[in-house]
């Protein structure tokens, strides 16, 4: 609630510090409230037992306030997912500033996915939406695919480059990480609230290393 609350309070202190915002200015932080909110509520309580009620409450909205930026409850579940996935491209672009060798980007990448997992709220709550696709009637995107096919390609490269076992085969490395990534962040969310997920993706990550290079 506290979250959520100073979400609410953050949108309202834009209008008031320097005068009203220009429409669409305040239409597009309204949505990213909502978008946020919403995602904390997903992640905590799941789909099923968050209504847009709640939604609109949390951040002092009407229910038609809330429904004339996202027309279902499904709606804001997809926006939620593809925040999820729209923070990796960013995350990329930061890790790819620092030059990295193939193998290196690749786990950089999913440090920075460990700590995303752990503290920003719409990626926690897109993972959370993704576990419970079955009962969400929308089209969400495909999990895992893209993850897959970023870590296959710099895989491929590093192998290229030598920085893999002769023996390994860059698509099934790719394949194990994300099924391993997948595990450590969802043991470490059912456990611990992801409290741990850095420490736990830590030692994956070290097994993999010697598993992965000559
Ligand atoms: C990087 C591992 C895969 C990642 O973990 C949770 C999740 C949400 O579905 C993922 C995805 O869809 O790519």
């Amino acid at each position: 609630a506290a979250g959520t609350a100073s979400v609410a309070f953050n949108a309202r202190k834009i209008t008031t510090a320097r005068g009203p915002e220009p429409r669409q200015d305040r239409s597009a932080r309204t949505k990213a409230v909502i978008l946020d909110v919403a995602s904390e509520l997903f992640a905590t309580r799941g789909f099923r037992h968050t209504s847009v009620k709640d939604i609109a409450e949390a951040v002092e909205m009407t229910k038609g306030a809330v429904y004339f930026h996202y027309p279902t409850k499904e709606a804001l579940a997809v926006a939620v997912v593809e925040g999820h996935y729209a923070y990796w491209p960013r995350l990329l672009e930061d890790v790819q500033k620092r030059e990295l060798p193939p193998l290196e980007t690749a786990l950089a990448m999913l440090d920075g996915a460990a700590l995303a997992f752990r503290d920003n709220v719409v990626v926690r709550g897109g993972a959370r939406l993704q576990i419970e696709r079955p009962h969400i009637d929308a089209e969400l995107p495909t999990p895992y695919v893209d993850w897959t096919e970023l870590l296959r390609s710099l895989l491929s490269d590093a192998y290229d480059k030598g920085q893999l076992a002769s023996d390994v085969d860059p698509g099934a490395a790719a394949r194990s990480l994300v099924s391993a990534f997948f595990g450590v962040q969802h043991v470490s969310d059912v456990l611990h609230g992801r409290a741990d997920i850095t420490d736990r993706w830590a030692e994956t990550r070290d097994l993999f290393l010697r598993a992965l290079r000559p």
